[in-house]
């Protein structure tokens, strides 16, 4: 009997690579890793560094080196590829350096026959995500950027140590950009199911000092909290990567707040952001769309101009290369 290998290919063998394959391996999401990196020997050393782990897990899974060119039977495609922003500069800042990068390595993957799901960390991740889309001619349900998933743990976490709660027993999203622009859609809030909003109503003096707009801008400045101190984030994102990466595999239907190109939901289209969506087997099932209250969508509005903006003022500056 021929038993179908569930191989995962991750384009950028440096941290966020490396964090991403080592929580893949642990939580045994895939059979086989491909690690493939601009400097194949970094490649090379992850791959052999990770399978050293096999004496110590519960599955064994495969880890090698490769090419971009070699992903044609492979399931997933993670890309972690890309420019990191220096101290001082957002994430749109390192754009233009992203959009090259990109361009040139899915071309690469897509040329080589690849035809799975395509799961994007790299910066800006939203619009990362749209240009993968853009190029990949995918449609979008097999295009998925980590968006806020990792900022919706962040204030998960938040939470749970104002709550005093496991952040699994709380429930709700950032929205839009991976950004600046992020918003936290608290009228969606639950913990234990109880609308978060409900409950700082009903004990205003036990909550007091609740301040709602801190927690957001702590949601929102946590990767910057953790990038000025050691120059990176990687744990967290990595584990966001396999977080999805296995609902896809295993096609578990998990809520998860991902980057999604938006065919019309909250009222927008032509632009790729954080939102809620269904993940299985053929990528993004459904884009969930949820009750914003008038505010939130104020702000997600917000959010979409900006990347909006972004989006096509590369795609103007592209033109403008292409034609001088
Ligand atoms: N979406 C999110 O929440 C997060 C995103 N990131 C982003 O992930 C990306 C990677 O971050 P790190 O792993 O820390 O960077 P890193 O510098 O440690 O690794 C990037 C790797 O990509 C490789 N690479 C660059 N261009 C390539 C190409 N054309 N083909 C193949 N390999 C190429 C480099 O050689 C390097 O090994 C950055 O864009 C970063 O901003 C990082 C953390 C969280
Ligand atoms: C680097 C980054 O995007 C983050 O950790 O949020």
């Amino acid at each position: 009997m021929a038993i179908k290998s569930r191989k995962v290919t991750i384009v950028g063998s440096g941290l966020v690579g490396a964090a991403c394959a080592y929580s893949m391996i642990n939580q045994s999401v895939c059979d086989e890793i491909m690690m493939v990196d601009r400097t194949y020997d970094r490649a090379v050393a992850q791959a052999l560094d990770l399978s050293h782990c096999m004496d110590f897990t519960s599955t064994r899974t495969k880890v090698y080196a490769g090419r971009l060119e070699d992903c044609r039977d492979v399931d997933v495609v993670v890309l972690t590829a890309g420019a990191n922003p220096k101290p001082g500069q957002t994430r749109l800042d390192v754009l233009e350096e992203a959009d090259q990068i990109t361009r040139d390595l899915v071309s690469k993957v897509v040329a080589g026959g690849f035809n799975g799901v395509f799961v994007v960390a790299a910066n800006p991740v939203d619009i990362v995500t749209h240009i993968v889309q853009e190029v990949s001619g995918f449609p979008r349900s097999r295009v998925i950027g980590t968006g806020t998933s990792i900022d919706s743990a962040r204030l998960k976490t938040l939470l749970s140590e104002v709550f005093s709660i496991d952040p699994r027993s709380v429930n709700g999203y950032a929205m839009g950009e991976h950004g600046d622009s992020q918003f936290v859609a608290w009228s969606h809030v639950t913990i234990g199911g109880k609308p978060l909003l409900h409950i700082l109503d009903q004990h205003k003096e036990r909550f007091r000092d609740v301040n709602l707009d801190e927690i957001a801008r702590k949601t929102k400045d946590a990767g910057w909290e953790i990038f000025t101190r050691k120059g990176n984030t990687q744990f967290g994102i990595g584990n966001a990567l396999a977080y999805i990466v296995r609902s896809i595999l295993n096609d578990e239907h998990r809520i998860i707040a991902v980057s999604a190109v938006l065919e019309g939901e909250y009222g927008q289209r032509e632009v790729c952001t954080g939102v809620p969506a269904i993940i299985g087997d053929v990528g993004i099932e459904e884009v969930i769309e949820l009750n914003l209250s008038e505010e939130e969508l104020e702000k997600f509005n917000h959010s979409c101009n900006i990347l909006r903006n972004a989006m096509n003022g590369l795609r103007t500056r592209n033109e403008g290369k292409s034609m001088a």
